[in-house]
């Protein structure tokens, strides 16, 4: 994989201030084609990482700014699983109404399809093509096995192409049940970047980014080929 698409944090601070400049780049751009940006965020470490960053950005216009959930976890917004409840937690009162939650509705599978219709629905229509919704940013998170999304090296799901949400039974990380984002719909994205921090990581980072193909944040290959690597100095110590 291209390294010069791979930018490295020696100090946390160094790390925002890195993530800052990309993010005010891609939205100043995205903002001037589109009336509204969808970004996809993770959850995980990253609504910790990301809600400082985007409320330090000064005169971002919040009015166009949409929060999509990259994958959900079968919980209530108010449960501690729930990646749109850290969002709507971290935020300011006046920016909750930025965050796009997941409907739980009473199955896994009716959940997914209901985020699948609401994803039709909520993004810009122009950003509905043939391969399905499409974000202008999606922010990725990458487990120390590799997943990304709900997408695990363990579920044969990760494979089905097709499909834009789909839901997982058996996630081998807490909690079991998930809906996410397929391969599809990240690759389908304007703008993709990992944000990937910790050193637990960094031995299947460092096989991924030599080629290794068997961890579905690997499969992660935006058409649109742009995407960025954003590490932290612990998740880079073995590249
Ligand atoms: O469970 C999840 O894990 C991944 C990775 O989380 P991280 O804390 O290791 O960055 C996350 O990207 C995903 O959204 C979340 O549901």
């Amino acid at each position: 994989m291209n390294r010069e698409n791979v930018f490295i944090g020696e100090t946390a601070e160094n790390y925002n201030d890195m993530l800052k400049i990309y993010l005010e780049e891609v939205l100043r751009k995205e903002l001037q084609v589109n009336g509204i940006v969808s970004i996809g965020v993770s959850g995980g470490s990253m609504p910790k990482l990301i809600v400082p960053i985007l409320l330090s950005m000064e005169g971002l216009n919040w009015k166009k700014i949409r929060l999509f959930m990259v994958d959900e976890r079968y919980a209530s917004l108010d449960h501690p699983d729930s990646n749109a409840g850290q969002y709507i937690k971290l935020l300011p009162p006046a920016l909750k109404e930025n965050v796009v939650a997941v409907d739980m509705l009473d199955s896994l599978s009716k959940t997914a399809s209901q985020y699948d219709a609401k994803l039709r629905n909520e993004l810009q229509p122009e950003m509905i093509g043939i391969r399905g919704p499409r974000f202008d940013l999606l922010l990725l998170g990458m487990g120390p096995d590799g997943h990304t999304a709900s997408l695990f090296p363990s579920s044969r799901l990760w494979k089905l192409p097709e499909m834009t949400v789909m839901h997982v039974e058996d996630s081998p990380k807490p909690p079991s049940r998930r809906v996410t984002l397929s391969i599809t719909a990240i690759n389908n994205a304007k703008n993709v970047a990992f944000l990937i921090t910790g050193e637990e990581k960094a031995d299947i980072l460092k096989s991924i980014l030599d080629g290794e193909q068997s961890y579905p944040a690997a499969l992660v290959k935006p058409l649109s080929g742009r995407l960025k690597f954003f590490l932290d100095k612990a998740a880079a110590s073995k590249l």
